[in-house]
């Protein structure tokens, strides 16, 4: 029978792995022959000798400095890959040394392969890590809002003074004015602009993922809770600014769960027993009159106060038309960017036409008719024939009951005006329209179809 010795020098001399022990001086006291020869030293020449002049990069003194392990990481010694593991040992509450293992044999297949799914993973990870940060990142500045209308400038003077407080802002306006811009803007010139900026769309999450949205929520909270819980988008924006987008579309629920944060400056995580100290400005914006909403108790009145501390309401395109030329060159050189298209321009006739026209859903709907006209024009410059739907529109007057020639006519005629002006405000996108309406896209088009829309 092997005695324990002799198993005891097979497991340490094994050939797949490297192992080293330093003492608390930072002296090698053992190595293993496999390792010593993968270093190109001799073994009895390494003990007892300080392992920073031996190997000059070895982490194995933070690990001891700092007391904790490391485990799977992937260094580089020797022009090879290595996988270690590196661990304080503790005597007496006391580190008295270090040990350090690795599979440095990167020349066995299993190593080798092992080696690589590391490396794509920490690659993946830095690249995810990356993205996250990019997305959590304000995109637009002041300088990207287009337009030096009396009433953008005054806007834009606003947002370089507030961007200086942490007071929370309520931008109202219609839908496509660039109250997200603004959001952005307002955070870029603010002094958290490097710190993270939350978007939430308090009407595309579900109602019932809302709350764990917002606050997070801790392990075993509910089925379905992620295993070590999950922060909500006011950790996440801890520090900077959240963004909560068409905070109108919030149930009284949830609204006064919001109140208690802005009031307390802390959140609780679903299922949590402590709560958590928030620093973090909060945004809101909505295309809806809130304070119609509180009168018909739709909105909290506390909430509508306590967000409407400054606000920035954004005018819609059509009363500050003088804004239209330099959005549309801007439009255009952004939007030929992207397609990679060689329109340059529109003529004088467009700028015209744009100008006759009211823009319900404003400068998304100049951006959405603009990318339609570019698409499907071969020249530099646009004329008033690439935009067939505007003019129709132009020429068309809106066509309102002038007389009654029955319940059910005048009805019909009433519902194709919203139909009419929730495609124009969409750019005729019907899956944005449906979703203004609040209705199913299905639905949208049976309505399209019966009233001869479409
Ligand atoms: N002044 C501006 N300069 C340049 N681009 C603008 C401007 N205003 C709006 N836009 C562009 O128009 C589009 C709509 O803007 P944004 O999403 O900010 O509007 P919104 O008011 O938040 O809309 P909604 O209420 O539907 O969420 C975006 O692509 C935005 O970049």
């Amino acid at each position: 029978m092997q005695k324990i010795e002799e198993i005891f020098a097979i497991i340490a001399e094994n050939e797949y792995e490297g192992i080293i022990y330093i003492d608390a001086g930072g002296i090698v006291r053992w190595i293993n022959q496999g390792y010593a020869g993968f270093l190109e030293l001799d073994k009895e020449n390494v003990i007892g000798k300080r392992i920073d002049r031996l190997i000059p990069h070895s982490k194995l003194l933070d690990v001891m400095k700092s007391g904790k392990p490391q485990f799977g990481e992937l260094w580089e010694i020797k022009g090879q890959h290595v996988l270690v593991h590196r661990w304080p040992i503790y005597k007496d509450g006391k580190v008295i040394g270090c040990l350090g293992k690795s599979l440095f044999k990167d020349e066995l297949p299993l190593t080798r392969d092992f080696i690589k799914k590391i490396k794509k993973l920490e690659n993946e990870l830095s690249y995810y890590k990356e993205e996250l940060h990019r997305e959590r990142r304000a995109k637009y500045s002041i300088e990207e809002i287009t337009g030096s209308s009396e009433k953008i400038n005054k806007l834009k003077d606003k947002v370089a003074k507030i961007a200086k407080t942490t007071s929370t802002v309520l931008i109202t306006g219609e839908s496509g004015t660039g109250k997200e811009l603004f959001a952005h803007a307002i955070h870029n010139a603010s002094p958290r602009k490097n710190m993270p900026f939350v978007r939430v769309n308090c009407t595309s999450i579900p109602e019932e993922l809302l709350e764990s949205e917002l606050f997070g929520y801790e392990e075993g909270a509910f089925t379905g809770a992620k295993k070590g819980g999950k922060p909500g988008k006011f950790e996440i924006a801890q520090g900077g600014t959240i963004f909560l987008d068409e905070i109108g579309d919030m149930n009284r629920s949830m609204q006064a769960k919001l109140l208690r944060v802005l009031q307390e400056k802390e959140i609780e995580r679903i299922g949590g027993i402590e709560s958590v100290n928030v620093d973090v400005r909060v945004i809101a914006a909505t295309n809806r009159n809130l304070e119609e909403m509180t009168r018909s108790n739709l909105f909290r009145e506390d909430l509508y106060y306590r967000l409407n501390v400054v606000l920035l309401n954004i005018p819609p395109l059509r009363e500050r038309r003088e804004d239209i030329p330099a959005l549309t060159e801007n439009l255009i050189n952004k939007l030929a960017f992207r397609l990679g298209t060689g329109v340059k321009s529109v003529s004088g006739e467009v700028l015209e036409l744009f100008n006759r026209y009211d823009w319900p859903g404003n400068v998304r709907e100049l951006e959405n008719i603009l990318e339609q006209a570019i698409n499907l024009t071969d020249a530099a410059q646009l004329k008033p024939e690439d935009f067939p739907v505007l003019l129709k529109r132009v020429s068309t007057p809106k066509r309102t009951v002038q007389t009654i020639t029955g319940y059910n006519e005048a009805m019909e005629e009433a519902e194709r005006n919203i139909l009419l002006q929730a495609l124009a405000q969409t750019g005729n996108n019907k899956k944005e329209a449906a979703r203004l309406l609040k209705i199913h896209r299905s639905v949208l088009y049976r309505k399209l179809s019966k009233l001869d829309i479409i």
